[in-house]
């Protein structure tokens, strides 16, 4: 769809915005607190996914968000909400909310072309809001660092924050708290999304049950940062970040979704250094030892299993302006 076709002014300030899907090298999970939350020691790794948004000054105030004609997607988006739901709507209101910002004359169109998996534990909702925050900031030039979007992020999920920053980081509290880790790149990863999503609380209500059941032991009401990790990010050693890496959300996403344990299986069959569950999956990540291997483990997947696997490399930058 045009801006003609949706009535809007064809020569309306614009400005676009890419931000990066990522992953989780590790994901240590405590018991949750009142508000439900559980807090988390996470490894974040920014990936080579990258969603776009534009923003589109619109002259009613009024905020309004549609898929993008400009640029592709390049994954199904049927399920994504295209109404106030919609992550990138929910920033471009919390910005203009939290700064207190005329609504008269701060409306804006969100175009959204995705290419991370939707509902696939990589945070592509998380990146669309992370971009239009940036987008909707230089539109309505308020001035702010990527740093103060970051922090002004934390209330839209505890993805958010990290796809302003991208890189990759320490995420601690609900994964919101962030400290960047100087990562040597790349590391070359292989994604296979899963033909459906899984809901995120339903996961870690999922891990919960298993935990009271007595399926799982408990997590420490302060998960410690897996340092094993960070250590093989700094090394650039594959095979010590694939023996580092853990997830305690992968045997909640496997019990709800008991077709990945066969791909990881066949994922290690054709050379992995390591299968895990992506986040809250079901997208899985494997680890190559380079490039020309995840090229090839890509297409060996592919073949044996007819699903889409996505040779990607980390860490990438956070959002930015085209
Ligand atoms: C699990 C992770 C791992 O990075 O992401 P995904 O793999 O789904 O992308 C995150 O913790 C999710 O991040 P995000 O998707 O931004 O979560 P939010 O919107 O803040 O929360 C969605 C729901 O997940 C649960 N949630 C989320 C984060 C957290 N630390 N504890 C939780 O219990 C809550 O039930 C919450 O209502
Ligand atoms: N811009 C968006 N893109 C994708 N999903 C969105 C978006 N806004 C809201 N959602 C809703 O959030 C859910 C999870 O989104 P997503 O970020 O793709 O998954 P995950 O949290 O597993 O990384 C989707 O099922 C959808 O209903």
């Amino acid at each position: 769809m045009t801006t003609e076709d949706l009535g809007l002014d064809p020569t309306a300030r614009h400005v676009t915005v890419s931000a990066p899907g990522k992953v989780n090298l590790s994901l240590r999970v405590g018991p949750p607190g009142a508000d439900g939350y559980h807090p988390v020691a996470t490894v974040y790794l920014a990936v080579s996914l990258r969603e776009t948004v534009t923003a589109i000054a619109r002259a009613d105030g009024r905020i309004t968000v549609g898929p993008s004609g400009r640029h592709i997607s390049l994954v199904d988006t049927e399920d994504v909400p295209w109404d106030e739901r919609n992550l990138a709507h929910r920033a471009a209101a919390h910005l203009r909310h939290t700064l207190g910002l005329d609504p008269d004359s701060h409306g804006v169109h969100l175009e959204v072309a995705k290419q991370v998996p939707v509902a696939g534990g990589m945070g592509g909702g998380s990146a669309d809001a992370a971009a239009a925050l940036l987008a909707c900031s230089v539109l309505w030039e308020t001035g702010h660092t990527r740093a103060e979007l970051a922090e002004l992020a934390a209330p839209l999920g505890a993805d958010v924050p990290f796809s302003v920053l991208g890189g990759a980081a320490v995420g601690l509290g609900t994964g919101a708290e962030l400290t960047p880790v100087a990562a040597r790149t790349p590391v070359h990863l292989v994604l296979v999304p899963a033909d459906a999503g899984l809901s995120t609380p339903v996961v870690f209500q999922t891990l919960d049950e298993l935990r009271r059941e007595g399926h799982l032991t408990d997590g420490p009401t302060r998960p410690e940062v897996n340092e094993a990790v960070l250590r093989a990010l700094t090394a650039a050693d594959p095979l010590e970040l694939a023996t580092a890496m853990d997830n305690d959300l992968q045997t909640p996403a496997v019990v709800l979704f008991p077709e990945l344990s066969d791909v990881l299986d066949l994922g290690l069959d054709e050379g992995a250094l390591r299968g895990m569950v992506s986040g809250s999956g079901p997208t899985l990540l494997f680890v190559a030892q380079d490039e020309a291997s995840a090229l090839r483990l890509a297409s060996a997947i592919e073949e044996r299993t007819g699903v889409r696997a996505l040779p990607v490399h980390g860490p990438v930058p956070g959002a930015h302006v085209l």
